[in-house]
């Protein structure tokens, strides 16, 4: 069955590879180290920058967070003011108890409004900030190189679109109130508690210097590090489980489960790794934290701090009761601050990475637009690297007369997909220029380009949509009758026929498609655009000879008279084409018609004799 995208899908990448690049958990060299605080800098100025433009509302949250944390005190307070009242010696003062219960009251209304208030406030800043970089995203998903998608996996592209933009919410919607509450609570506590007694809020206080010391323990580098490690050994799985469930078909037809999932194993084999290492790393100081931080740890100390003093006389025990109340206040936040820490880094590595898709350079658009004059293409002096310092093409001089076939064979890795993917702009040539009805494909407005080249590679993409949206992609506003025709003439129609609704059964709801069946929507989704030239990869090895033939039928009515670029695979399909280029190594190294080379005994005849084998003559036909 044919890959379903779901509609809001752009485009996808085909060839999945995952990075293989793992940071090792232990020994980092000095330059590791550096990289990866240079890397978490960067993630800190990324996410800075990202929330610039909602700064004055996150401050108004943080202010009316801060003003709640306060008012969340009043209720502990009028506790301790009652307790002081009830327990003192003489009748009780009904006025003043009622008043205490009263502000408290107030106190814990006003919290929950203030803290609904400024929740409300910092989920509607997050939705705004997911709203926009979701649109900036698929605004720059929608103009980066087609070829960009081809060595990123699905995975890879959907863990940023989706995974990092969440993992900002927890940022923008709730850390704003932790932090607020981290910082404010234990202030206003210690200063109350201060007054009451300081020598036992310095007792109250060793918890929370024992707490932040260990948490700062914890927050080492190399912490961050493994933390970075263990981010990026997950997001390893993420990719290579999607190419997992991808290559399932792969894996059935070929029956090599231990090699093909081998990456997805090592991921999750890695994952393990990494984050039994953090976690083996943490435990202890974590488990120590957790300790020193607990409430019965804290009451311990201020209840023996607290007997000591009221037994010597120096403390009235109605003072011991604030401590009981508030000495846990001020320990509670820095417990909260460890996974607010967390977070924040989690949060820096997202904004690191979605700036990096932000970042990647859009295909140019045309600064002085041109419009083609007729449909021949002409390569000139064409380069292209992939990478920097490593060429793929080199000075390719090649022109495709209107109306003509032009095949191009040569072996694995030889350059004749990138060649092909030039004149659809997947990349821009890194030398020379491709050329269209006279115009450099760069000056072609997008629209008018893809009018004039439709190209139907390996994997036809279909959509998670009906068959008519499918067919009629490049042209939404196609009468239904111009759907049905494409469908009839690339063989596809009978089969429609047979859905239950017909050119609106809905791929991957009411129907799936073969992979032959996919050839033939991608056929008459390039009949429906007419466009004049097309490229095409003939990669019809997997068809039996029934699909083959139907296929060949409809890419017949789909090329006749059109200017036609294919990769040819197979020899015998490449006999009449009005001209064969041989590529080698990113070269030309032969061109000519089939004839011709024959003659001329190359390496045509060369790959002819080990295709077909000595003396062995044309049987196929071209596409024409
Ligand atoms: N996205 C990419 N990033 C880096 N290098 C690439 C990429 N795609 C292809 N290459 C390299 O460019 C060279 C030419 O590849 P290309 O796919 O154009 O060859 P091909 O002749 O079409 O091969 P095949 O017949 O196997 O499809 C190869 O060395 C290949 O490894």
């Amino acid at each position: 069955m044919a890959t379903t995208e779901p509609v809001s899908t752009l485009t996808d990448g085909t060839d999945g590879s995952a990075s293989d690049d793992v940071t090792p958990a232990s020994e980092p060299s000095g330059t590791a180290r550096d990289a990866t605080a240079d890397q978490a800098a960067q993630g800190r100025r990324m996410l800075i920058g990202l929330l610039r433009p909602y700064r004055g509302r996150l401050a108004a949250a943080l202010l009316l967070q801060a003003v709640g944390a306060l008012a969340g005190l009043a209720p502990l307070l009028a506790v301790i003011e009652l307790g002081r009242e009830l327990l003192a010696p003489g009748p009780v003062d009904h006025g003043r108890a009622w008043t205490s219960v009263v502000w408290g009251a107030a106190g814990l209304l006003l919290r929950v409004l203030l803290t609904a208030a400024a929740g409300g406030l910092g989920h509607l800043v997050d939705g705004e900030l997911h709203l926009s970089l979701r649109r900036s995203l698929a605004q720059r998903l929608g103009r980066v190189p087609l070829g960009w998608y081809s060595h990123r996996s699905s995975g890879e592209v959907n863990g940023v679109v989706q995974g990092d933009v969440d993992t900002l919410h927890h940022l923008i919607a709730h850390a704003p109130g932790e932090f607020t509450s981290a910082v404010v609570v234990p202030a206003a506590s210690f200063v109350y508690l201060a007054c009451v007694d300081w020598r036992l809020t310095l007792v109250a206080l060793i918890p929370v210097v024992l707490g932040v010391s260990v948490h700062r323990l914890l927050s080492t580098e190399e912490r961050r590090r493994e933390g970075m490690a263990v981010g990026q050994a997950m997001g390893r799985i993420g990719a290579s489980s999607v190419e997992f469930v991808e290559g399932i078909s792969v894996v059935k037809t070929f029956g090599g489960a231990g090699r093909v999932h081998q990456r997805y194993r090592r991921a999750a084999d890695d994952f393990a790794d990494f984050f039994l290492g953090y976690v083996a790393g943490s435990a202890g100081l974590a488990s120590l934290s957790a300790l020193v931080l607990s409430p019965p740890f804290v009451l311990l100390l201020v209840l023996t701090g607290g007997t000591v003093l009221i037994t010597e006389g120096s403390m009235p025990p109605a003072d011991l009761l604030p401590f009981l109340l508030l000495s846990v206040a001020l320990t509670a936040p820095v417990a909260a601050l460890g996974h607010g820490m967390d977070n924040i880094h989690a949060a820096e590595r997202s904004a690191d990475r979605i700036h990096e898709m932000l970042s990647v350079e859009p295909l140019p658009r045309p600064v002085h637009p041109a419009a083609p004059h007729g449909d021949r293409v002409e390569y000139r002096a064409v380069g292209y690297a992939y990478d920097d310092g490593h060429p793929v093409l080199h000075d390719i001089d090649l022109v495709l007369e209107p109306g003509t076939t032009t095949a191009l064979v040569g072996p694995s890795g030889a350059g004749k997909s990138t060649l092909a993917q030039l004149l659809p702009r997947f990349f821009d040539p890194t030398q020379g220029s491709v050329l269209l009805g006279g115009a450099d494909v760069r000056d072609i407005p997008d629209e008018e380009l893809y009018q004039r080249v439709a190209f139907i590679f390996q994997d036809v993409r279909l959509l998670r949509a009906t068959i008519a949206e499918n067919i009629a992609l490049a042209v939404p506003d196609a009468a239904r009758s111009e759907v049905v025709t494409a469908a009839r003439a690339a063989g596809l129609h009978d089969l429609v026929q047979t859905l239950p609704h017909g050119y609106d059964s809905v791929l991957g709801e009411d129907t799936g498609l073969s992979g032959g069946e996919a050839q033939r929507l991608g056929i008459a989704r390039a009949l429906l655009i007419d466009a004049p030239v097309l490229v095409l990869d003939e990669a019809m090895s997997f068809a039996d000879a029934k699909t083959e033939a139907e296929i060949r039928r409809a890419l017949g009515v789909l090329c006749a008279g059109r200017t036609q670029l294919v990769i040819a695979h197979r020899l015998q399909t490449i006999t009449r084409a009005d001209r064969i280029v041989v590529m080698e190594a990113g070269r030309i190294v032969e061109s000519g018609t089939y004839s011709e080379l024959m003659a001329a005994g190359g390496r045509l005849a060369d790959m002819w004799q080990a295709q077909h084998g000595p003396g062995a003559g044309p049987q196929g036909e071209a596409h024409r």
